[in-house]
């Protein structure tokens, strides 16, 4: 099966329709306040609405993503039904609880944790319905999860996030054994600006 690939943190409609013609999976948006990527409701509607049309002139559905965090849930179901997104990607200290009521709500969930926390988690028998993201400890910051953290990959389907660059992600995904990736820093020129080749290079690196 294709890896599946999710380009975050895009802000124009420029680096939607270059990551959807690419062939991206997943785009997201970072809603969550003080990112030099973070998108208002409002704006991250108007990019859902050119990701949409891109898919369909591409003939595939892409799937779209609110990043969230420390926002809660009825706060998170707002924004996300203002934004127009299928899916929202938890990055916070949220419980099980708000994933509950989002998926209640109809969107999909990513529950996004670090390395750490997901050891700690899964040592007390936690187990999730949501598809699960493992980052680094600082979301978004182009930090690599190095396979010394990962001491027992998850069973399933599972993202990889956290440093990956189209020029280490095959060698990652090698290493790792996820079903999906997602990048923001490794696709940019200058923090918060996507650089367009950088997106096509990543998926073609990924699926390569
Ligand atoms: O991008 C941010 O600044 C951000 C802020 C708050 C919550 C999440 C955020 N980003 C999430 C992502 O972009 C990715 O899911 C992931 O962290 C990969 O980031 P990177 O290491 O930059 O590739």
């Amino acid at each position: 099966m294709s890896l599946w690939v999710k380009i975050c943190g895009l802000s124009t409609p420029e680096s939607v329709e270059t990551a959807v013609a690419a062939g991206a999976d997943a785009l997201g948006f970072v809603l969550a306040a003080g990112s030099p990527r973070t998108v208002d409701a409002a704006r991250a509607a108007s990019l859902v609405a050119v990701a949409r049309e891109a898919g369909r002139r591409a003939g595939r559905e892409v799937e779209t993503v609110a990043v969230v965090r420390h926002q809660g849930a009825e706060e998170v179901e707002r924004i996300a039904r203002e934004a127009g997104v299928d899916a929202v990607q938890l990055h916070g200290d949220e419980p099980d609880a708000d994933a509950d009521s989002l998926r209640a709500a109809g969107f999909r969930v990513i529950r996004a944790l670090s390395a750490g926390e997901y050891a700690a988690r899964r040592a007390a028998g936690w187990t999730s319905a949501d598809r699960l993201l493992l980052d680094a400890a600082v979301p978004g910051s182009g930090t690599r999860i190095g396979a010394e953290e990962l001491a027992e990959a998850p069973a399933g389907f599972w993202i990889l996030a956290g440093g990956l660059s189209p020029a280490n992600v095959a060698e990652a995904v090698a290493a790792l054994g996820p079903g999906g990736v997602d990048v923001s820093s490794g696709v940019e020129s200058m923090r918060g600006v996507k650089d367009l080749a950088l997106i096509r290079a990543f998926i073609e690196a990924a699926r390569g």
